[in-house]
């Protein structure tokens, strides 16, 4: 045996000494096997472009808008994977996804993923919009709903009607002359904004907020290299985290002075009348410095607001009410001057319900038939929110596809708007359609149209931003007749967007107003 052993090593050392290469033929095999085995159990990605070693796909990273990514989703499918750096993208862009992600696993995709700059812009996540899913947002989300957000309480706003009226005034003494609807509208939801939250139009102040606001909306979508290779984060070649924490300094000095005056009017018992009190005074109702949570559903004695919530819950509301609703009446005003028969429909009918001897009231809304559905072809077609960004909980699947925890999940409702399995002619701008197909409602039980998102982290400001929207709308098009400027044809109105937290309109439309009532408007 002893002299088996000893022959076969030293005819192993011989084959060594004339064939040095000998150990990889055996290692070889061993590491194919290995590889092969690994490659079986590793867990399956949706399909996508294949990404470098360390950074993935980050030289992609310009097709991150809801455009760019509605077209990988053409070559990839409904479903699609992208890594950026060490983050895991799953990007959903068919109903039958979306479904998955937001009603039948909605407790496991129900996250938001925090970057370095929303982490430290939202008070670490102190507000509802970027809390993750859990008692706390469950607390954040009953108190918005209930308190500051809720139809009743937006009709109760004078602001809005208000608001509205003096639109509509500023559009009768520019008769003839070309009226920038895109300023006009943002200046509306902006003082609509401000008054609810701060209970006055001060224009300094608004100003301000404003550039705040912009600068946020800058730090927000900026590039970070942390965010995707967290072990670089300390490389910051833009100065992105001094311009962060002086963002932060900024709104503390704008909103702290404000609550401290709203805390100083309560004290002189002014503001105790639900009418009279905005949304700062509606949530000192419920600041304490401690901040104790439960699930009980009695949210005065569960829920206590810091300083740092009250803050946070005013950024949502600026970001979440005004550019949101001056973009959907801005592309609404857009894509009935390209349709001037469409056009011509919805005043007809606003003339034939409310009649031409007075403007539009909230009751005659639901009457708008035809309206209604120019409203939903608008959001089909430019949802102001284009893109819902959520993260995974934990290891998930969709499709048999792998989704790994803390991965970053996203929506393409914009590009599920216009998929052509969905809607016939999609690109087409049809308000008709809806007064045929099933498609009835805003509240994201059908899975083809998700304006305002569904399920848990749908959209909570939905019946206040209508309202504003509707009313709006409604009015600019009842009060008034229009005419694009310099004999422009319609079709040579511009359409193309801009991809930030929303997506307006890239070039403002500008109009020709002409009085169309038999009543005065100022
Ligand atoms: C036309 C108007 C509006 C549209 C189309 C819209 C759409 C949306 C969408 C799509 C989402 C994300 C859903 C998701 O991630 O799954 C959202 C979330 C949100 N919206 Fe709106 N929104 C509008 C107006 C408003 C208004 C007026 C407010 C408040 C005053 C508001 C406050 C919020 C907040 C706070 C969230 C975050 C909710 C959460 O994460 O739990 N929105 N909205």
């Amino acid at each position: 045996m002893k002299e088996i052993i000893q022959n076969n090593t030293y005819s192993l050392l011989e084959t060594l000494e004339t064939n040095p290469m000998m150990p990889l033929y055996f290692i070889l095999p061993i590491i194919s096997f290995f590889f092969i085995l690994s490659r079986f159990s590793q867990k399956k990605f949706p399909p996508g472009p294949k990404g470098w070693p360390l950074i993935g796909n980050m030289m992609m990273m310009d097709q991150l808008t809801h455009r760019g990514l509605t077209k990988l989703a053409q070559k990839y499918g409904g479903i699609l994977h992208l890594k950026m750096g060490y983050l895991h993208m799953t990007v959903v862009s068919s109903p039958t996804e979306a479904r998955q992600v937001l009603q039948l696993q909605d407790t496991v995709f129900a996250n938001r993923p925090a970057t370095i700059a929303v982490k430290y812009l939202s008070y670490d996540r102190a507000d509802m919009a970027f809390a993750n899913y859990g008692p706390f947002w469950r607390q954040m989300r009953k108190l918005c709903v209930m308190k500051l957000f809720s139809r009743r309480r937006a009709e109760s706003w004078d602001s809005i009607r208000d608001e509205v009226d003096s639109m509509t005034r500023i559009v009768a003494t520019s008769t003839g002359l070309s009226v920038n609807i895109g300023e006009l509208v943002f200046g509306l939801t902006k003082n609509i904004t401000y008054r609810a939250a701060f209970g006055t139009c001060s224009d300094g102040g608004q100003d301000e907020l404003l550039n705040i606001m912009q600068e946020f909306s800058k730090l927000f979508g900026a590039f970070n290299l942390g965010d995707f290779i967290p072990w670089l984060g300390w490389a910051d070649p833009q100065g992105l985290n001094t311009r962060i924490v002086n963002a932060r300094a900024s709104l503390d000095s704008f909103i702290d002075s404000i609550i401290d005056d709203h805390i100083q009017r309560k004290k002189a018992n002014n503001y105790d009348n639900e009418v009279d009190s905005d949304m700062v005074d509606e949530l000192l109702d419920f600041y304490g410095e401690e901040t104790k949570v439960n699930d009980s559903d009695d949210l005065q004695n569960a829920l206590r607001l810091t300083r740092d919530n009250i803050k946070g819950i005013i950024m949502d509301v600026i970001f979440g009410g005004i550019e949101t609703v001056a973009s959907a009446i801005e592309w609404a005003m857009a894509e009935l001057m390209k349709s001037p028969e469409d056009l011509k429909m919805v005043q007809q009918e606003l003339a034939n319900i409310v009649g031409i001897q007075r403007k539009v009231e909230e009751t005659d809304i639901e009457k708008l038939i035809f309206f209604k559905c120019c409203i939903k072809e608008t959001l089909r077609l430019h949802p102001p929110i284009p893109l819902l960004i959520h993260e995974a909980a934990k290891d998930a699947a969709i499709n048999d596809h792998y989704i790994p925890a803390r991965s970053r999940v996203i929506v393409n409702v914009w590009a599920i708007g216009r998929d052509k399995n969905s809607w016939e002619d999609p690109e087409s701008f049809k308000p008709s359609r809806f007064l045929k197909e099933c498609v009835a409602d805003f509240k994201g039980g059908n899975f083809d149209f998700l304006p305002f998102g569904s399920g848990r982290r749908s959209c909570p400001g939905m019946q206040l931003g209508l309202y504003a929207f509707e009313m709006a709308l409604a009015n600019l098009l009842h009060c008034f007749t229009w005419e694009l400027p310099d004999g422009m044809k319609p079709s040579e109105v511009e359409m193309d967007d801009v991809f930030g937290l929303t997506a307006p309109k890239a070039t403002r439309l500008v109009v020709v107003p002409t009085p169309r009532l038999f009543c005065p408007l100022y």
